[in-house]
């Protein structure tokens, strides 16, 4: 059983990102380290050599697994080690420093709702915390288990993990939340269907974990949640499974599924869910524009949000960014562009963004219509070098944390009104820390994701330090940037989820009465206050077990 669980039917590193049987060369990190120790000023930069099994020393499991539950329960140690993570920079460095004193004491890999229940029932009557696990690719801290609680057991849906139904009349299909990025579009593409949600991290996260986190895929624009692509979900909670109707839409109450979407396993699993689909894109046009500063082109990236184009790509890097995404030279912030449909050519669309663009003093690099190869060029040029590295960075990313320097990313969201403030306002105070704790280091951005009434600028933080302090640096820094955002009017995260890391952040930004309704809607379902303890909530002091 242990780790061979799920579509592919094989392993996946547990200190890095990918399948074991897929090799980062020696060569490749050294000229990564190499990169960013030049970048960095950093002379010799120490890299740690990968840590091995046989050298963690992990604490014997807590709990017995009962007979009924052994079929798909498990405390072999690889199991253990690869759910006690996510793939944050903290949780690397973590990985790096050898550090898993919090593993979980038991997996299990349910193939059914059955085995959840069942698991659930059994963690509920011990008080035993159940983590739901889908990609593992959480960089919120998803997964660890609280000191106070007597056992931890993780819930792997790997094996839930098919297309149960496709409705291609109201195109939509009933998927199990288990499943990866490549699988679920594996099994659409026969029907000429997608459900085109493409995080980043779309290799190793689950549509489980994508609703669980709110995650914001490919759009740029429109339909940039997941919550959009939700129809209706099923969620076995330890009170038994919730099922909501499928409905294009409803005035019937506040929304049933809104409640799960973005709960973080702590009110739930989520097992199944009818997604909305799309037809498979036909038409491309796109154009990578330049721009002599961020703020210029951040005007023109406004209009276009605001005049309806909803462009399917409207990645806006500032100078630095695009020169580390190896689309420009890093004297210019770089606009890539792009438009797409199922059903019609979008060179209007793309003609009319390209004229808000030069209104705002924007130079068009490239450009291709739906008449030429607009595939071809969006995997050319500086539209095909960012492409390539959004692929091949989450590969790499151990390599920050193997060479202790501090490298991490947050993102955030405010309205337009507000932008040029808090922007010059969250670099100010990050590069003054840096100076601080760190001797300097580097900011840059990009937006990411784009909304009428504001952008999703994303931030990305890499700075000098060493194996000793990396991680204490890291902290620091982040909590920097943390503070800023909620105290300057932005959310604590616009997609990567809450998680442990932003939970003092997130109660402050949502209103103490509203949270209070929350955690009497978690006690209707969950009276043990076994699931994901930690997230969104916290256990009453007062509480008592019951059952
Ligand atoms: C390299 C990299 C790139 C990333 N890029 C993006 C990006 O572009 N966009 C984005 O939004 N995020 C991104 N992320 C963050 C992460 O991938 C998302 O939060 C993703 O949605 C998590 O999915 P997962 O299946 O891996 O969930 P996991 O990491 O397995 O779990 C995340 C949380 O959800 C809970 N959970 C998981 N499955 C379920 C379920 N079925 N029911 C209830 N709770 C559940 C878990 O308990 C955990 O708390 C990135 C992460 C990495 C490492």
């Amino acid at each position: 059983m242990s780790g061979e669980s799920g579509y592919y039917g094989k392993r996946r590193k547990w200190h890095s990102w990918g399948y074991e049987d897929e090799g980062i060369t020696p060569a490749e990190v050294k000229e990564m380290a190499e990169r960013v120790a030049q970048r960095l000023n950093i002379d010799e930069p120490v890299i740690l050599p990968d840590p091995t099994l046989e050298e963690l020393v992990l604490r014997e499991p807590r709990i017995k697994i009962p007979a009924s539950l052994q079929p798909f329960c498990t405390t072999d140690k690889w199991d253990r080690v690869f759910h006690t993570y996510g793939k944050s920079f903290k949780d690397l460095t973590k990985i790096y420093r050898r550090d898993f004193d919090n593993a979980p004491d038991v997996v299990a890999y349910p193939k059914d709702e059955a085995d959840i229940a069942a698991v659930l029932d059994w963690c509920g009557d011990k008080g035993y915390a159940a983590i739901p696990f889908g990609g593992g690719s959480s960089v919120t801290d998803g997964f660890g288990c609280p000191e106070d609680y007597p056992g931890a057991v993780i819930i792997d849906l790997g094996n839930l993990n098919k297309i149960l139904e496709v409705d291609d009349v109201s195109r939509c299909a009933l998927i199990q939340a288990g499943i990866l990025g490549p699988a679920l579009e594996e099994q659409l593409k026969p029907k000429g269907l997608t459900l085109r949600h493409i995080p980043q991290s779309w290799e190793f996260s689950s549509l489980g974990g994508w609703i669980a986190t709110r995650s914001s895929g490919h759009y740029a624009t429109h339909l940039t949640h997941i919550d959009e692509s939700v129809e209706s979900l099923r969620v076995v909670t330890p009170k038994g499974t919730i099922e909501n109707r499928r409905l294009p839409g409803s005035g019937a109450g506040p929304d049933p599924d809104r409640l799960f979407i973005g709960s973080e396993g702590s009110l739930g699993i989520i097992t199944e869910a009818w997604m909305r689909l799309q037809g498979r894109v036909k038409f491309r046009a796109n154009a990578t524009i330049t721009f002599d500063s961020f703020y210029q082109g951040a005007g023109a990236v406004r209009e276009i949000t605001q005049a309806g184009l909803f462009p399917a790509n409207a990645r806006y890097l500032d100078e630095q960014d695009a020169k580390f995404y190896g689309a420009g030279d890093g004297s210019k912030s770089v606009l890539l562009l792009g438009f797409e449909s199922a059903d019609h050519p979008v060179d209007a669309w793309l003609e009319r963004g390209i004229e808000i663009c030069k209104d705002h003093g924007g130079s068009v690099e490239t450009k291709t219509g739906s008449g030429g190869d607009a595939l071809q060029s969006s995997r050319s040029g500086a539209q095909g070098n960012w492409r390539k590295q959004f692929r091949y960075l989450p590969r790499m990313m151990h390599t920050r944390a193997a060479m202790g320097v501090v490298s991490f990313t947050f993102e955030t969201a405010y309205t337009w009104d507000k932008f040029e403030s808090i922007d010059t306002e969250v670099i100010r105070r990050l590069k003054k820390a840096q100076e601080e704790i760190t001797g300097g280091g580097i900011v840059c951005r990009r937006f990411s994701f784009l909304y009428p009434d504001g952008p999703a600028p994303y931030y990305t933080v890499v700075a000098p330090s060493d194996h000793s302090r990396s991680l204490e640096d890291y902290q620091a820094l982040s909590d920097v940037a943390s503070d800023a955002l909620t105290e300057l009017g932005g959310t604590i995260t616009h997609h990567h989820a809450v998680g442990r890391s932003f939970r003092p952040w997130y109660d402050k930004e949502v209103d103490p009465l509203y949270r209070a309704m929350l955690a009497g809607a978690k006690n209707t379902i969950d009276p043990n206050w076994i699931m994901n303890p930690g997230m969104i909530l916290d256990r009453p002091a007062h509480f008592k077990m019951v059952g």
